[in-house]
């Protein structure tokens, strides 16, 4: 038993439901993870079962807190995706649509085509795409039986995992998200904090359907325990959060099934290079806004590339690309779910380019990691020029940070170093910071050694690089 009071941070991706339980200083004291499968049932489509969202959650919550005493629950999630369920028996009506999942490209063009874009990026802050779950919400109530006629009678709830958690969490009782959640569904007005009817409206969506939109670290209801829920962040915002960056000047990645790059900004920001403006978190009142870039295929190009090649797991896939010190020509882009900021063409397709008879596998790995760093840089590019200023360095975090290789290409590329702390659980530390200072509880840690990779690879190599990869990219674009 500890005598310190904990938190239990959940950490539910795309991949994997984690739990953690976080002491005062931010050291973790226990975690439990458990695999998810995301299924495609047509090309370009991405769906997770809800009952197994709940029930791999639960099983990591039980785990964890086995014999301890839980201060509070706070939740980090997957944010854009988007499911439905049954307000009275709570049983999920369809799958849980998932972020990636590009079933909405067709109407998204519509909505391109009718000129409705400058308005929804004045209102959220975000551009039409299939990555953002409005247009996937009205799939499912057009295309599943009877949901619009139940969810016009109230019969039905919608939220992003977050809620559909917090719902289970409270046995019911609360239908509740948080600012930096509902900022990414292109339903809220990213200058209210509200719903706005004039969204819901254009995307034929009944906003008695969606839940209460709540600060980021409000106390959201208690389990059946008692144990309070109190801070709910999508992951990305967490893990900004998690890093310390509450002001502008810095920015950070999360490299996870996709990537995640944010930045804040002070005011609401509007990007003129491929960028969203979006809430960071919002405490006590107080919104602080961000400017984000989404990758939609990053740390799972690494998994992509290892299944193609045959390989045994992702290090059989980085010792192979150790083997040579360049990609012999050969580039990998992964626009395997489109391609999202700062390019946004939902419907690129993937592309191995550049390869000859001489060409081997090791290649082919390399690519592949330079990929992931080559997304983040161009992402990285676009921050730098929206915020009119220099990043003097990056911060990472999440699964694929933990690769020496790939961070050593990443401040080769990005010509910056590369700053990742000793806990890359990053995303989990700052939502259990956020539920510990609301509860006064939080001490922090004292300065801790990040792990610092320095660019080493010169400029003539480093241009050669970036000029195959824009060809590459182009002609993902095309297809
Ligand atoms: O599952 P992750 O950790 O890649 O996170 C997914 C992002 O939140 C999608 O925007």
């Amino acid at each position: 038993m500890s005598a310190s009071p904990l938190i239990l941070a959940i950490d539910q991706g795309t991949t994997n439901s984690k739990a953690f339980l976080i002491d005062p200083q931010g050291g973790i004291v226990a975690k439990a993870s458990r695999p998810m499968t995301v299924t495609h049932p047509q090309p370009g489509w991405a769906e997770l079962d809800p009952c197994g969202i709940w029930q791999t959650v639960r099983e990591t919550i039980d785990e964890v807190s086995a014999g301890r005493d839980v201060a509070a629950i706070a939740i980090s999630n997957q944010r854009e995706s988007i499911l439905l369920w049954d307000a009275a028996t709570g049983e999920p009506v369809g799958p849980c649509v998932i972020w990636q999942c590009r079933r909405s490209s067709d109407a998204c063009a519509l909505l391109r085509e009718y000129g409705h874009e400058a308005m929804i990026v004045e209102k959220t802050g975000l551009g039409i795409d299939p990555l953002f779950p409005a247009l996937k919400l009205a799939w499912l109530l057009d295309n599943l039986p009877d949901a619009r006629v139940r969810a016009e009678r109230g019969e039905l709830r919608a939220g992003t995992v977050d809620s559909w958690l917090l719902w289970n969490l409270t046995g019911g009782k609360v239908h509740a998200t948080d600012a930096s959640n509902a900022s990414r569904t292109q339903l809220m007005n990213i200058d209210t904090g509200r719903w706005d009817a004039d969204l819901a409206e254009l995307f034929r969506l009944p906003v008695s359907l969606l839940p209460e939109i709540k600060a980021s670290d409000a106390l959201f209801g208690h389990t059946a325990d008692g144990v309070p829920i109190h801070a709910l962040m999508g992951d990305s915002h967490a893990a900004l959060f998690g890093h310390g960056i509450s002001t502008p000047g810095r920015i950070k990645a999360t490299l996870g099934t996709g990537s995640s790059l944010m930045a804040v900004t002070g005011a609401r920001a509007y990007s003129t290079h491929g960028l969203s403006g979006t809430v960071a978190w919002s405490r006590h009142g107080d919104v602080v806004h961000a400017l984000e870039g989404n990758i939609s295929v990053s740390g799972q190009a690494a998994a992509f590339a290892t299944r193609l090649l045959n390989l045994a797991n992702e290090a059989a896939l980085t010792e192979l690309a150790k083997t040579l010190s360049d990609n012999g020509g050969v580039v990998f882009v992964p626009a395997l779910a489109g391609l999202g900021a700062p390019h946004w063409k939902d419907r690129a397709r993937g592309q191995i380019t550049g390869m000859t008879l001489a060409t081997e596998p090791a290649h082919v790995a390399r690519a592949a990691l330079e990929a992931i760093a080559l997304q983040i840089r161009d992402v990285f590019v676009a921050m730098e020029a929206d915020l009119g200023a220099e990043l003097p360095d990056i911060s990472v975090d999440g699964g694929a940070a933990a690769s020496d290789v790939l961070m050593q290409i990443l401040a080769d590329l990005l010509n910056r170093p590369v700053r990742r702390p000793a806990v890359t659980e990053v995303t989990a530390c700052g939502v259990a910071r956020m539920a510990g200072e609301a509860l006064g509880l939080w001490q922090g840690r004292g300065d801790t050694e990040d792990t610092v990779f320095t660019p080493r690879l010169n400029q003539a190599a480093r241009t050669q690089i970036l000029s195959q990869w824009y060809a590459a990219i182009e002609k993902a674009k095309q297809e």
